[in-house]
C-alpha cells in the first residue's frame, strides 16, 4: 500500500468508527417506551454472614396496559423482584423504573406515595389483603381515604368503592367483612382495594394459591376484567399453568435471572373463520449478549462448558463442542 492509500483507509475507518458510535448514540435508552424497566436488578441477602443472591442481573421489560405472567421454580426470585417492584424492597445492584420512577432513588415520602398511588398488589394469603375489621366496601374506601386529597368528597370515594366492587362482580357482600367471604369473594375486593387508587401497575403474587381450580378461574377472569375495561398494566407471579397459559404473555425465571418467554398469539383461520391459539418460545438474550439454552436443548445434546458458535446470513448455529 502506497502511504496514500494507508491514509485514505485510516480516515475510512475512523468516519466508520464515528458513524458508529453516532449510531449508538441515537439509539434509544433500553426500557424507553416501557412502564416497567428492571435492568440487570441484582439482590443480595445476608443473613448470618451467608450471602443467597436472589436476584442476578435480571432484566424485564413490561409495555403499559400489558397482562402478563411470571412463573419460574421456588427459590428463583420471583417474590423478591415483586417486592422491589412494590416499592417494600431496595435492589442491591442495577436500575428499576415504575412509570417513571426510579425505585433506588425514592425517599420514604416518595416511596409511601409511590406504593399508595403508583401500584396496587394483591398477595397469595387472602388475610394480608384486607382488615378484617371493615367491610368489604370500607375495605376499598380506605387507601382513597389515606391518598387524601380534598377535590375527592367522601360520597365520591364510596361511589368509586361500589363501582369497583361491582366491576369485580361482589356488589352483593359489600357489608360483610372479611371472615363472612369466601376465598375467591376475598380476592376479588382485593383487587379491588388495589385499583382503588387507579394505580399505574397491578401486582399480584400467587393470588390463586389458596383457591380450588374454579374459583382460580374466575379470579383471573376477574384480573382481566381490570386490565381490558380500565387498562391497568397487570403482572401475576403464578405457578398455576392455567393461569400462565391464558395470558399472551408469560416470563419464566430461573436463578434469579428471566430465562424464556411464551408469546401467545390468536390466529383466525381465513377459510374457516375458526380461532387458534399459536405459542412460540423464545430465549432471552441480555444486554451483554448472554443467553440461556434449555437444560432439555443442551442435555439432548449433551453440550456443557464449551461449544461452538457460528454465524449464518439469518441465524446463529451452536454445536456441541467436538474438540474433546
Ligand atoms: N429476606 C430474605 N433473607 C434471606 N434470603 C432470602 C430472603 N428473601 C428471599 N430469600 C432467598 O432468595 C431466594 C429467592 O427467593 P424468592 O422468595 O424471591 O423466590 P420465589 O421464586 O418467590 O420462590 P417461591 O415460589 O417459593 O415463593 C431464595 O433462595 C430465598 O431463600
Amino acid at each position: 500500500m502506497t502511504p496514500d492509500t494507508t491514509r485514505t483507509a485510516t480516515m475510512s475507518s475512523l468516519a466508520d468508527l464515528e458513524a458508529r458510535a453516532a449510531a449508538h448514540r441515537d439509539r434509544p435508552v433500553y426500557g424507553h417506551d416501557a412502564l416497567i424497566t428492571c435492568d440487570r436488578l441484582v439482590r443480595i441477602f445476608s443473613t448470618d454472614g451467608v450471602e443467597v443472591q436472589a436476584l442476578q442481573g435480571l432484566d424485564l421489560l413490561v409495555r403499559e396496559g400489558e397482562l402478563m405472567a411470571l412463573v419460574g421454580a421456588s427459590g428463583s426470585g420471583k417474590s423478591t423482584l415483586m417486592n422491589i417492584l412494590a416499592g417494600l424492597d431496595e435492589p442491591t445492584a442495577g436500575s428499576a423504573r415504575v412509570a417513571g420512577r426510579d425505585l433506588l432513588a425514592m425517599g420514604s415520602k416518595e416511596r409511601l406515595r409511590y406504593r399508595r398511588e403508583v401500584v396496587g398488589f394483591v398477595w397469595q394469603q387472602t388475610a394480608r389483603n384486607l382488615l378484617p375489621y371493615l367491610t368489604a366496601a370500607q375495605n376499598v374506601a380506605l387507601p382513597m381515604q389515606l391518598k387524601g386529597g380534598r377535590r375527592t368528597t367522601r360520597a365520591r370515594k364510596a361511589e368509586r368503592a361500589a363501582e369497583l366492587l361491582e366491576l369485580m362482580a361482589v356488589s352483593d357482600i359489600r357489608d360483610r367483612r372479611p371472615q363472612q367471604l369466601s376465598g375467591g369473594q376475598q380476592q376479588r375486593v382485593a383487587i379491588a382495594v388495589a385499583l382503588a387508587n387507579n394505580p399505574s401497575v397491578l401486582l399480584a403474587d400467587e393470588p390463586t394459591g389458596e383457591l380450588d381450580s374454579h374459583t382460580a378461574e374466575q379470579i383471573f377472569a376477574a384480573f382481566r376484567t381490570a386490565n381490558e375495561e380500565l387498562g391497568t398494566t397487570i403482572v401475576i407471579v403464578t405457578h398455576d399453568q392455567a393461569v400462565a397459559s391464558e395470558v399472551r404473555r408469560t416470563v419464566a425465571i430461573r436463578d434469579g435471572r428471566t430465562s424464556t418467554e411464551v408469546l401467545r398469539r390468536t390466529e383466525v383461520d381465513a377459510s374457516t373463520g375458526q380461532e387458534s391459539v399459536t405459542s412460540r418460545e423464545y430465549a432471552m438474550l441480555d444486554r451483554a449478549g448472554r443467553l440461556q439454552l434449555p437444560a432439555e436443548y443442551t442435555a439432548a445434546l449433551e453440550m456443557r462448558d464449551r461449544v461452538a458458535l457460528e454465524l449464518e446470513r439469518d441465524h446463529i448455529g451452536v454445536w456441541p463442542d467436538d474438540e474433546n
